[in-house]
């Protein structure tokens, strides 16, 4: 017959609820409450349970037994699961006063009784529902600090009646302390279990069966802690099993027995070291050493750990750092914060000494003239290291300093990078090249007229034959009978033209040829026949053949008497120039400018050479041509005389003349100065208006499609010209310059053949005879010398001219260069090689051609004087009274004697006096007394030239 469990309580004198659980633990399960009913099975069951003390064994604590502490140091508690989550309710209690530090809160001094627990025995109540089951030995695996409220010893919590949810809240009941040794009052247990002592336990049985009588005010009753998210702990992920939680603060042995003996002051002082550390360290930037993180929360491991990583850790710590800065955005950050970074970050990485520069590159390609950014942006070198490397050289710079080329393949040397140097193309380049490099379609070429210019003597009749041709008369009207001005006409042959142009002499004609503007076809070589071959009709002949163009020679004043022919003929053929009549390819003509004589067969010759050479145009191209001759005029403005050398000039096109530029306004006849013309086709002369400046003669002009463009260009041409001017004048050709051409193989000439220009004079013909006699003897299979003139006599300007246009040196033997070519050699840059050994010369030319001319020495020209008195003393011989005309003249120099233009000879100077008293130099204007070792017929009017020999190291094998 079922009994109720409550009736059963009764019968059996034990309290409902207990039974309750007795029945649970005897294996009748189900009844979970004290209304419920037994069967007679079941209450056999639990009666046999009962009897079988089975009851008392259950209220036996178990971690009595399965602890390895004291028995007397073990709480007093069932075995309940734990969970290793969040507390949920704590019940504590404390001796007196003393408060109780527990997880993570300070401890304060306890009292003189007060027992020392291990914290696993304080006790934390968790959710059974979610807690896996530990040993109540086990501490708590809760990091989260619990704050432990003073409870009263006193006032044990008891369970209220009817409190179904043990776990809700668990009061401490007096019973469930049990004193050791008899319950001595001031020791403390924290209970883990909310219930009660069994009967028969330590506390009595009879005081667990009757509901306390709790006072209100003694009974705590904590709120509910509020639910913190469980930390990822290792321990929580290692199966559940959570690892032993270490106290915060680990006091040392002497201060809990001090404290214990009730000493102050030691506990305290080190707490206050304890919270300094802590808060220092809390300070201290937050170490994210990824060893750390992995060790967990153990603040004490993590001290181990960093201080066992060292500077391993650090670099850990910089390279995280780093990386932070690297995942970091530019977006992220404000400008301002982003420039800080990064150039906090450029420095860092130069105190580091790492490149900051783009990475350098190979075989670049670099157009000059460029500034240092330009070059360091190409090669990747640091502008710092460029700068550096050129303060090596003395020169300072900065980043937008220009550099040249020399300077860039410097720099590229020292570096080591390679670059393709290329000069930047101006517009000139882009624009005039290309007009000079556009070559004509054959099919558009036209036969054009020749271009013919008079070369000869003075006097021999050029513009008087010129004004014959084109039925003016011109030689009145030049003053003092010289031509002064470059005319230039086209006349009417038959069907065809010629054009002529009239120069003052060859000088003129050589000028304009120096500047690129050789417009001469045919060069009609105009000898008197009277006279024959000339100075002039030398140095013309000379610059006619420099000048590679036909040659035809015209025997003019063949009216007259004297005229000789053949004498002429002879003189020609001595100068290389054989007639055809003698077997040659020189056309003569005998002519007169009185008569008329052989006009028409000059001009007839002429065409006939012309047509051998067909001269050709493209007429259908814009204009290309030379100026001739410009002056400005009142009322026209610019007037310039130009000829077109190809295509054709139209009123209105554009051109660049030099540095000039403009519109063509209006264009003239040469002939006839008033008539307007239209268009010039090529070969015509004409002159222009419109151009902005007059442009110089032998100035070449192109048309142009734009304004702009020639402006531009011609702007450009005149700050070149400018810079120019005030450079300084470099030596155009030299010995020195031939053998620099020879080995770079820039040495002009035709084919594979160079040409070695010379021009000679010498003191007689004998010696100019000797010097081209041996000159024939060198032989070289790539260079030929060609004498262009060799004449008797002082160097002259005209030969200065000559060796200006056609890259020539010239050689003086036994001659000196007068004052004009001399000043004019000096200013252009034209070497004068003086020689006074025949075989000297010879030798230095054949060295020159193999390629080993090494000079071992070098005339340095110190000054000249002029002889004004000749003394003789007995004892000394003669001594010259001069006054210094250039220079200086030093003691210890050799001196030539130059007589009539003419080197007699070459002595050292013995002696140099100022007034009475040697002199170490005497400098220009000045007077001084020369004695000559070894020589004592001077004179007056002797040109005494001062010089010294240098040595000069060899440079070459
Ligand atoms: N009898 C004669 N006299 C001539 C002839 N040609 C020129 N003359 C004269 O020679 C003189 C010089 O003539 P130009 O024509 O001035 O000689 P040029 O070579 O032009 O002289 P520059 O202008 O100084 O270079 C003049 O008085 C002419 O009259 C000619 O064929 N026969």
């Amino acid at each position: 017959m079922p009994i109720r469990i409550y009736a059963l309580a009764k019968e059996l004198d034990i309290d409902s609820k207990e039974l309750v659980e007795i029945c649970n633990r005897a294996g009748v399960t189900g009844k979970g409450s004290a209304l419920a009913s037994l069967t007679d099975e079941e209450l056999e069951k639990v009666k046999s349970y009962i009897s079988g003390g089975g009851k008392k064994q259950d209220r036996k604590p178990k971690a009595a037994s399965d602890s390895k502490e004291p028995a007397i140091e073990q709480p007093i508690r069932e075995e309940r699961p734990v969970q290793t989550g969040r507390p949920k309710e704590i019940r504590t209690i404390r001796s007196g006063n003393a408060p109780l530090a527990v997880h993570g809160r300070t401890a304060r001094p306890a009292d003189a009784g007060v027992e020392e627990l291990p914290e696993e025995e304080l006790s934390v109540e968790m959710p059974a529902a979610e807690a896996p089951a530990v040993e109540s030995t086990e501490a708590p695996a809760a990091s989260q600090p619990t704050m432990v409220e003073p409870a009263e010893f006193e006032a044990p919590e008891a369970t209220p009646a009817g409190a179904e949810d043990s776990s809700e809240i668990n009061a401490i009941r007096r019973d469930d302390y049990i004193a050791p040794g008899g319950g001595a009052r001031g020791k403390v247990r924290v209970l883990g279990g909310g219930r009660g002592p069994e009967p028969g336990e330590a506390g009595g049985k009879r005081e667990a069966n009757k509901p306390k009588q709790v006072a209100p005010t003694t009974r705590v009753k904590f709120a509910k802690m509020p639910t913190p998210a469980a930390p990822p702990t290792p321990q929580a992920k290692k199966g559940g099993e959570p690892a032993p939680q270490k106290p915060i603060m680990q006091l040392p042995k002497a201060a809990i027995q001090g404290a214990k003996a009730g000493q102050k002051a030691p506990l305290e002082e080190f707490t206050k070291q304890h919270e300094k550390k802590r808060k220092d360290k809390e300070r201290r930037p937050v170490d994210i050493s990824p060893v750390d993180t992995e060790e967990g929360g153990d603040s004490g491991d993590r001290r181990r750990t960093t201080k066992s990583k060292g500077l391993a850790a650090m670099a850990g710590g910089r390279e995280a750092r780093a990386a932070g800065r690297r995942t970091k955005k530019p977006s992220d950050m404000d400008s301002d914060s982003g420039d800080r970074m990064r150039r906090r970050s450029r420095a860092k990485m130069q105190r580091k000494g790492v490149n900051t520069a783009a990475p350098r590159k190979s075989n670049v390609e670099l157009e000059l003239p460029c500034t240092i950014r330009d070059f360091s942006e190409a090669t990747g070198i640091a502008t710092i290291k460029i700068l550096r490397t050129l303060m090596t050289l003395g020169t300072m710079a900065n980043i937008n300093t220009v550099i040249e080329t020399e300077t860039a393949e410097y720099l590229a040397a020292e570096h080591g990078v390679e670059i393709n140097l290329k000069e930047a193309l101006s517009i000139e380049d882009e624009v005039i090249t290309k007009i000079e490099e556009t070559e004509d379609d054959p099919d558009s070429l036209v036969e054009r007229p020749p271009v013919v210019t008079f070369l000869g003597h003075v006097d021999h009749g050029k513009t008087s034959l010129m004004d014959k041709i084109i039925g003016q008369n011109v030689v009145s009207g030049e003053a003092g009978g010289i031509t002064q001005h470059i005319r230039a006409y086209i006349i009417d042959k038959g069907e065809k033209k010629i054009a002529f142009v009239d120069t003052p002499g060859h000088e003129a004609f050589t000028a304009m040829r120096a500047r690129g503007a050789n417009v001469t076809d045919i060069a009609v070589l105009i000898i008197a026949a009277d006279d024959g071959i000339m100075p002039q009709t030398e140095e013309a002949i000379s610059h006619a053949k420099a000048a590679e163009v036909p040659i035809i020679v015209a025997l003019n004043k063949i009216d007259l008497p004297g005229a000789n022919p053949d004498k002429v003929m002879q003189q020609l053929s001595t100068h290389g120039l054989l007639p055809t009549e003698w077997g040659g390819d020189v056309e003569v003509v005998k002519t007169s400018a009185i008569t008329g004589e052989g006009i028409d067969a000059l001009l007839e010759t002429i065409l006939l050479t012309a047509e051998l050479h067909e001269y050709s145009a493209n007429p259908n191209r814009p204009a290309v041509g030379v100026c001739l001759e410009s002056e400005q005029e009142s009322d026209r403005g610019v007037l310039a005389k130009i000829i077109v050398k190809n295509g054709t000039l139209r009123v209105g096109d554009v051109i660049v003349c030099g540095d000039t530029f403009g519109r063509v306004k209006a264009m003239y006849d040469t002939l006839n100065p008033r008539k307007r013309l239209t268009e010039a086709p090529t070969s015509t002369p004409v002159n222009i208006t419109g151009l902005d400046q007059a442009p110089g003669a032998g100035d070449k002009f192109y048309v142009l499609d734009d304004i702009a463009q020639a402006r531009e260009i011609a702007g450009l041409r005149a700050d070149r010209n400018r810079s120019e001017s005030l450079g300084v004048h470099t030596v155009k050709i030299s010995f020195d310059e031939f053998q620099k051409r020879l080995e770079s193989g820039t040495l002009g000439g035709n084919d594979a053949v160079t040409t070695l220009n010379i021009i000679v004079r010498a003191d007689t013909r004998g010696s100019i005879e000797a010097l081209q006699k041996e000159m024939q003897k060198l032989d070289h299979p790539e260079v030929k010398v060609r004498v262009l003139q060799a004449a008797v006599g002082a160097v002259s300007v005209a030969d200065v001219t000559l060796a200006e246009a056609s890259d020539a040196v010239i050689i003086a033997f036994n001659v000196i260069p007068d004052e004009a070519a001399r000043s004019m050699a000096d200013d252009k840059g034209i070497e004068i090689r003086r020689y006074n050994i025949i075989y000297k010369a010879t030798e230095e030319i054949k060295s020159l051609l193999e390629g080993r001319l090494k000079p071992e020495e070098r005339i340095n020209e110190l000054g000249r004087a002029l002889v004004q008195r000749v003394f003789v003393v007995s004892r000394l011989g003669s001594i010259a009274g001069c006054r210094v005309l250039g220079g200086t003249i030093e003691r210890g120099c050799r001196i030539r004697v130059n007589r009539d233009g003419r080197t007699i000879g070459d002595y050292p100077l013995e002696s140099l006096k100022r007034e009475k008293d040697d002199a170490k130099e005497v400098r220009e204007g000045y007077e001084c007394g020369m004695k000559l070792q070894g020589f004592n017929d001077i004179k007056e009017g002797d040109i005494l030239e001062a010089y010294k020999v240098e040595e000069i190291a060899r440079t070459l094998d």
